[in-house]
């Protein structure tokens, strides 16, 4: 095991290959705090519970399929309610703060955060942050109670503001020694996370009796190792209301294309589940997939020739897919948080499917639904809003329990601790060359559009050795393209 004051990953390992990839603890650098009983012991609904707390050797394992001669693994804290606890209900001062963009089920876990702390551990000094990072240093606090809070999971956005760019580490770290603020919420995607664990670095190396605590949030579900975002269901049927509209005009029209651009950066994740869940949808464009549009096996072919066949075609379109088909010359910039910027590429496509039918004289109608900002600002379903309360709970076990440093998350149904730098090492990509994307092209029944050169090598060689995730192969992850972060301050 590494030292525990050095920021090194703390990695335990056991018989069989087992490693449990475990995430810091405030006693790592504060070996002397006081323990307390946990006060879920005297709670009524708890009471009943047979085994309430979580034993402090279980672990839920990464990779759910395994060799039968195969080790063990990598392994995540399981997360839940601890018999001991580092904070007295009455130390305790909580804040929330929301970062990066929206999502649906934000006001839910702010909710049950809120919840969590004062019903199950008598918190009673709770303050939101307004505005994102920024809000820490630049803005006035909220304070929270269940009064406050208690309706907010039926509306979307975040009720706390949210905001890019403005993290200053310093003047946050110097926000929460300032305020005596000794629990941190972060709900926030990719970046966000990034900004959590500097923080607690920073929060380390000042020897502050502090807990970080990351909440992931992503729309695109690009964030690594967790089964998925919180958002994600609600999201893709949000989406299919979109797809049936575009259907509804396509079928209606003489040679009507529906054409519906969806969420997703580099992750295709939106359009993936929406296609596979709609049936209506002929072809789905994603970033991880390369397609091309003049020629034989290019997209307008494909295009021209389901026409002939159907009379009408649905096209979904991910609003990352192609980029890089669009003019090198078009002005390419970044966000406040240094995100690259996207270029428009439905409405280039949608304009370049009609050039192609006019070129070839055949009569055409598209219309083009952009749904994008309307899907993420919806309140989170029923399934996200049991989601977003267990995820909420576990955050707030984690910290009172005393562990820091790390990302809540859900990992084969199980609830866990992860430490940041697995969130924030990689980026969750559909891989194309795996089985969810052949079973969406199978489902519409496009090209893969693919030439030999798109396909990674490895894959070539390789094609049944490699071990699969949650037995799927429905997701992986692959290196953060270098010149998407650039933090703006
Ligand atoms: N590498 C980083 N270090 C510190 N803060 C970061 C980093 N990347 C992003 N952030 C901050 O996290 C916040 C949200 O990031 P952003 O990329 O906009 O959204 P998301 O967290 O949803 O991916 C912003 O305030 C941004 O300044
Ligand atoms: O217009 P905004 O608020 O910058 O958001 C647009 C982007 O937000 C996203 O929903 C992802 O946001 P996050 O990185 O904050 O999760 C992308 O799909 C989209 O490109
Ligand atoms: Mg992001």
């Amino acid at each position: 095991m590494s030292s525990p004051k050095s920021n090194k990953p703390k990695i335990v390992t056991g018989p069989g290959g087992y490693i449990l990839q475990d995430v810091p603890h405030l006693v790592d650098y504060l070996p002397d705090l006081p323990t307390y009983p946990n006060p879920l012991q005297d709670n009524p609904a708890y009471s009943v519970v047979k085994q309430y707390f979580v034993d402090a050797d279980d672990s839920v394992p990464e990779k759910v399929v395994v060799h039968k001669d195969g080790p063990r693994g990598v392994h995540f804290r399981r997360a839940g309610p601890r018999q001991k606890v580092y904070f007295e209900s009455d130390e305790v001062h909580a804040c929330i703060v929301t970062c990066g963009g929206l999502c649906p089920g934000l006001n839910t876990v702010i909710r049950e955060i809120v919840s969590s702390l004062s019903y199950m551990y008598g918190v009673k000094r709770i303050l939101g942050i307004d505005g994102g990072y920024r809000g820490f240093y630049a803005k006035n606090t909220i304070p929270l109670n269940s009064k406050v809070v208690n309706d907010i999971h039926k509306r979307g956005g975040t009720i706390l503001g949210t905001s890019r760019g403005g993290h200053d580490t310093t003047k946050i770290v110097d926000s929460i020694q300032d305020r005596g603020i000794n629990q941190v919420y972060i709900i926030g995607g990719d970046g966000t996370q990034r900004g959590a664990s500097v923080i607690f670095e920073e929060i380390r190396r000042r020897g502050l009796k502090v807990a970080v605590v990351g909440i992931p949030k992503t729309i695109d579900n690009d964030i690594p190792v967790i089964d998925k975002s919180f958002g994600f269901d609600t999201a893709v049927e949000e989406a299919q209301r979109a797809i049936n509209a575009a259907h509804v005009e396509a079928e209606s029209n003489e040679n009507g294309i529906g054409f519906v651009k969806l969420m997703g950066r580099y992750s295709g994740f939106i359009a993936m589940y929406a296609t596979l869940a709609s049936r209506d949808v002929d072809c789905c464009l994603i970033p991880e997939s390369p397609f091309y549009l003049e020629g034989e096996g290019g997209l307008l072919e494909f295009i021209e020739k389901r026409m002939k066949e159907n009379g009408h075609m649905v096209i979904v379109l991910a609003e990352g897919a192609g980029q890089e088909l669009m003019s090198k010359s078009m002005e390419s910039s970044t966000d406040a948080s240094g995100n690259k910027l996207l270029k428009d590429v439905g409405l280039w496509l949608s304009q370049s499917i009609k050039d192609h039918f006019k070129k070839i004289n055949m009569v055409m109608n598209l219309k083009y639904i952009d749904p994008t900002y309307m899907i993420r600002a919806v309140p989170s379903n029923a399934s996200d809003n049991v989601y977003c309360t267990l995820l909420a709970q576990s955050a707030v076990h984690g910290a009172m329990a005393g562990y820091t440093g790390y990302t809540s998350g859900l990992v084969n149904g199980r609830q866990t601790y992860i430490p940041y730098y697995r969130i924030t090492e990689k980026q969750n990509n559909v891989v194309i060359t795996d089985r969810m994307w052949a079973r969406l092209l199978s489902s519409t029944n496009q090209p893969s559009f693919l030439g030999p050169k798109d396909i990674p090598e490895e894959k070539k060689e390789l094609p049944e050795k490699k071990p699969t995730v949650n037995g799927e192969n429905s997701a992986g992850v692959v290196d953060i393209p270098p010149v998407t972060k650039e933090i703006a301050k």
